[in-house]
């Protein structure tokens, strides 16, 4: 495979700041398709933040990655459906990062997430799919992946890492303050006076009420929070939902995706209005009864979630101190795990961590990722300026 490599600075001027112009490629469990986000970062400052767009999956990619997840536990990685799927996931994310390209100029790295099919970290696994030889290849850039199986290896949770840049754009901000995430999957980070981090996923964010949305109304997203504004919770399968033990777990803690899956099935006898009202609740309770050091002063929202005006004032009222969109810090609530994808692609590349005792619950910090590059000549400084797990070409 040809490839050029191009860094935008060239490498006197990269070595010189050591600032990367780096693409973050996120597509988050919520199945909407692809996010990109364009970002000047050493993996420890965030720079200029650039170019961001979204691509949309069809609602045949998203079955068909909705239809791995059930068989992801026993799936061989050279299954034909899966490659299949894979290619196509891979091809839309390049697509991705040629139009980020076509504004920027030019890029040195691509941090790609991929897709989680399947994440059980307690069973040492933690997958995401995406062929990163493939986009390497197709857009001429070397590609960061695979983020989250060396911290499983050393007994972490996996995720969430997008702590690390809630932290490092918080740059030294006085807390107690919460960033919160409601993607498909809710996750908090919080920054403590001192500025120590603890971090984890809550519970649910948007994912059951998007499949449950699909389920009564045939569209996979109660928007604008219409149906759960006409509902009302039912108390007592939202205390049953809420006594599962992931709720009285300590941070940190992850979730997949599907684990409260059977939610749904609990809330089958009630209306679809009834239902959503209580699933909204589930993720406000959960993120309620989170165990902090202490209430944060101000929590911030990102993610879909916050474009629920039904979740948003839920929070509001069941949350101690101020409740905002990130957009009240400036941040880009919709692209900040893309932009993350960045920041944390060049942390593998400087070696720097992305397991902490307090983000991820590993023993200690230690850094992850791998690289991968289809036939491009990389700078001296890429290879000998981290501890990257292992690099494919
Ligand atoms: N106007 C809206 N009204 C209600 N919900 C919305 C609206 N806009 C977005 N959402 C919700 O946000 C979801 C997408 O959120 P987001 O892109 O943050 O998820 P994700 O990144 O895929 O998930 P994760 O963070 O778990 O990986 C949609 O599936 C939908 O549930
Ligand atoms: C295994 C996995 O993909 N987890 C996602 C998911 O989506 C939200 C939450 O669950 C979080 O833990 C994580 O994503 C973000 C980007 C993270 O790692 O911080």
């Amino acid at each position: 495979m040809t490839a050029i490599f191009m860094p935008y600075w060239g490498a006197d001027i990269a070595m010189a700041t050591g600032m990367l112009r780096v693409i973050g490629l996120m597509s988050g469990t919520s199945l909407d398709g692809v996010d990109a986000a364009f970002v000047e970062t050493d993996g420890r400052r965030v720079g200029r933040r650039g170019a961001s767009l979204s691509l949309p999956y069809d609602s045949a990619l998203r079955e068909a990655i909705y239809g791995l997840f059930a068989r992801a536990p026993d799936l061989p990685h050279d299954d034909p459906a899966l490659c299949e799927v894979e290619r196509a996931l891979t091809d839309i994310h390049a697509e991705a990062v040629r139009r980020i390209l076509a504004v920027e100029g030019g890029a040195d790295l691509v941090g790609f997430h991929g897709q989680t099919i399947c994440h059980a970290p307690r069973r040492g696994v933690s997958w995401q799919i995406g062929d990163a030889i493939r986009l390497s290849g197709a857009v001429g850039l070397p590609v960061i992946h695979d983020f989250r199986s060396a911290d499983v290896r050393a007994g972490g949770e996996g995720a969430p890492l997008a702590p690390w840049y809630h932290a490092a754009c918080l740059d030294g901000r006085q807390g107690p303050v919460a960033i919160l995430n409601i993607g498909g999957v809710a996750n908090i980070t919080f920054v403590g006076r001192d500025g120590s981090v603890l971090a984890g996923d809550t519970g649910p964010g948007n994912a059951l009420l998007d499949d449950w949305a699909l389920r009564h109304t045939g569209i996979a997203c109660d928007r604008d929070g219409a149906l759960a504004r006409a509902g009302r919770v039912d108390s007592a399968r939202l205390h049953d939902l809420l006594a599962h033990d992931f709720f009285r777990r300590p941070l940190p803690k992850s979730l997949d995706r599907q684990d409260f899956i059977a939610s749904l099935e609990t809330l089958s006898p009630l209306s679809p209005e009834d239902g959503a009202a209580t699933l909204v609740a589930m993720t406000v309770h959960a993120i309620a009864r989170t165990q902090l050091p202490e209430p944060p002063t101000a929590w911030f929202v990102c993610g879909g979630g916050r474009h629920n005006p039904s979740i948003m004032a839920a929070l509001a009222s069941r949350l101690p101190g101020r409740v905002s969109p990130v957009e009240a810090l400036g941040w880009n609530g919709d692209m900040l795990e893309a932009e993350c994808f960045a920041f944390l692609a060049a942390r593998a590349l400087r070696g720097l961590p992305l397991s902490s005792p307090g983000i991820t619950g590993a023993p200690r910090l230690s850094s992850g990722g791998r690289l991968s590059s289809a036939g491009i000549a990389l700078p001296e400084s890429f290879l000998s300026s981290g501890t990257i797990l292992g690099i494919a070409r």
